[in-house]
């Protein structure tokens, strides 16, 4: 039996019944009412009450009460009669459970036995009803801001209806622990919210009320608070609380799905610690690189992007042999262009003209990915096979772009395909190094959190990108071993090559394809024809200065519109883009060099401003 699982209603977006409908649907069994969201409704706190249990929601928490302790009289009688009020509406709704949050008032008297008084008080009362109140320390508290003084409250006041909640944000915000939390007798741990942030610096009030994100999406260790808490002897709800500007304006279901997804991806990182044991993810599969990456087109579009990978030294390598599929290869790296009527490629063709409509990723075990995809809400997808043909199970990453699990090592190209035979002698690219998406603004968070959970690659920090119209904030997912990499882009300004593909394209997808090249120069040197995005002098003079490079070698560069970097470990990085394919996606030539493991961000501004000037053209 896994964590009774809970939710924020101020984590969702739309009325009060959405948000509930919402968490319910996905598999929430609990929602925590957050006042502003009752207040706003124009139903009764019973009519919620009975939507909830209508449902199979439990109403786990309703909350906050604000700014209630330690205050000088008047406020402190007129804070208990509130209270009392609040009772009638916990009543309503069905919950035995009230947050109240440490004071943020400058009035707030600095006296702890002044607050566990009040406290004391409000559980008395709370009692009188069957009813119990937990007390959070928020990071802004202007008396009370670490769980540990909010304990010394709740430890003082002594009384069996009041408890402590803790928010994970509000300790992991501060650099703190829970150092010490084994101390706490379990039934005094009311309540847990659990929420992730990326690291900012800002201050910790405005961090939390707008970029809060479900844990795996961020950066700070919520799986470690976790389980320190499950060690602690909790056993009660886990429930997210997030605050976040994006989730708030996007689809309700998609952030509630996302929302349990991440619940589940959580459950199997503490497995060990909570007390009746959660059954096992399936084991995220080792990954072995892209098989391949496919094309939605028609005719037309794939004699074009045909003749334009020939340039890059691609060529017809097979025909698929019932479909209007074709091969396209170049060492290594596999290219699929999709014209087959009635398929899913079709209708990624007929939404947004050439596209990539699936990418295929070698797995150690198909059939294990394929479970866990399934345990973490990503259904499988089963495309149309003609009789005889392989059955490649596939899922749906967020934005519909079909994901195959190919067996590492397997030959899915020999049955399927009638195999053209081949040239060679060019050189050749090795794999596909990377493949970059463009998302919709308010997307970028799911996506991460889908490839972490699914795939089980790790997230590096956001990169901010200077486009000449606007920025891109680029975020790479990677498997330990490399062998995939997926940067994701996301811009607000539909002006910048990012934002112009979304919203041009009507959506999110590939947006750039890199191959891997022994060695870049050789590569482009043999591709003559191939329509290399230009490069400006000024970048090469600033290269000369900044990384001292010899004369001879920056001529190299220069000749065939080579962009290098360099990291700190002496890794070089040489990479060179193609102008975009029908101004959509376009392609890179990269080569890597003394395990330089990033993407050539320095150099991004500059690729941008070129792209941007092709475009004028
Ligand atoms: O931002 C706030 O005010 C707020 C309110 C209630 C909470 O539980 C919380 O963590 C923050
Ligand atoms: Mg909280």
């Amino acid at each position: 039996m896994p964590l009774p699982k809970s939710i924020a209603t101020v984590c969702l977006s739309g009325a009060l019944p959405d948000k509930l409908e919402a968490a319910a649907l996905v598999g929430f069994q609990g929602v925590e009412i957050f006042e502003n969201d009752l207040l706003t409704y124009d139903g009764s706190p019973e009519e919620v009450g009975r939507l909830c249990r209508d449902l199979g929601l439990a109403v786990t928490i309703y909350q906050p009460f604000r700014d209630f302790e330690a205050m000088p009289e008047p406020q402190r009688r007129r804070n208990l009669d509130r209270a009392e009020r609040k009772f009638d509406t916990m009543q309503a709704l069905g919950t035995d459970l009230i947050l109240v949050c440490s004071n943020t008032q400058p009035a707030t008297l600095p006296e702890a036995e002044r607050a566990a008084a009040d406290l004391r008080e409000m559980a008395e009362r709370a009692a009188k009803r069957g009813l119990r109140v937990g007390y959070e320390a928020l990071a802004w508290g202007r008396q009370v801001s670490l769980w540990r003084q909010a304990w010394d409250i709740v430890r003082q006041a002594d009384h069996p209806a009041l408890g402590l909640i803790l928010d994970s944000f509000h300790t992991l915000s501060r650099g703190d622990d829970l150092a010490g939390l084994e101390a706490v007798p379990a039934e005094k741990l009311f309540f847990l919210q659990l929420a992730d942030a990326p690291r900012l610096s800002m201050d910790v009030l405005s961090w939390s009320r707008h970029f809060r994100l479900f844990p795996g999406q961020g950066e700070l260790p919520v799986a470690d608070f976790l389980r320190d808490v499950l060690r602690a002897g909790y056993a009660g709800p886990v429930s997210l609380e997030i605050f976040n500007d994006e989730f708030r304006a996007a689809p309700v279901r998609r952030i509630a799905r996302d929302a349990l997804r991440s619940l589940v991806l959580l459950d199997d990182q503490v497995r060990g610690a909570v007390p009746v044991p959660a059954s096992p993810l399936p084991a995220a599969p080792t990954l072995a690189g892209i098989e391949f990456v496919e094309f939605a087109v028609d005719d037309a579009a794939r004699e074009a992007l045909g003749g334009f990978l020939g340039t890059l030294g691609f060529r017809r390598a097979g025909l698929h042999r019932s479909k209007a599929v074709e091969l396209q290869r170049q060492g290594g790296v596999n290219l699929v262009l999709n014209s087959e009527p009635d398929s899913a490629a079709a209708e990624r063709f007929e939404m947004f003209g050439p596209a990539v409509c699936a990418m295929a990723l070698r797995v150690d075990d198909p059939d294990r990915a394929l479970a866990r995809a399934r345990a973490l809400l990503s259904p499988a997808w089963q495309e149309r096979v003609g009789q005889g043909e392989q059955r490649i199970p596939a899922i749906r990453a967020p934005d519909g772009t079909l994901v195959y699990l190919v067996r590492t090592g397997s030959d899915i190209w020999a049955d399927d395909f009638q195999l053209l035979p081949g040239e060679g002698g060019a050189p050749a690219f090795t794999g596909i190094d990377h493949v970059v998406q463009a998302l919709a603004p308010g997307h970028l968070d799911g996506f991460v959190l889908f490839y972490r959970a699914v795939f089980g690659l790790d997230a590096e920090p956001v990169f901010e990108l200077p486009d000449p119209f606007g920025i891109v904030r680029s975020r790479t997912l990677s498997a330990a071993n490399r062998t995939v990499r997926l940067p994701l882009n996301v811009s607000e300004s539909r002006q910048t090559g990012t934002g112009r593909f979304v919203s041009a394209y009507a959506g999110a997808g590939v947006h750039h394809i890199a191959f891997a090249a022994p060695d870049a120069a050789a590569l482009v040197a043999a591709a003559p024809d191939a329509p290399m995005l230009e490069i400006p002098e000024n970048y090469y003079d600033d290269l000369a200065a900044r990384l001292g490079l010899e004369d001879a070698q920056l001529a190299a560069l220069q000749r065939a519109h080579l962009l290098f970097d360099q990291d700190a470990q002496g890794g070089r990085f040489t990479h060179a883009y193609t102008q975009a394919f029908q101004d959509r996606f376009f392609f890179e030539v990269v080569e890597r060099r003394g395990g330089y493991d990033q993407y050539g961000a320095a150099n991004a501004a500059v690729r941008m401003a070129a792209q941007a000037r092709q475009q004028k053209k």
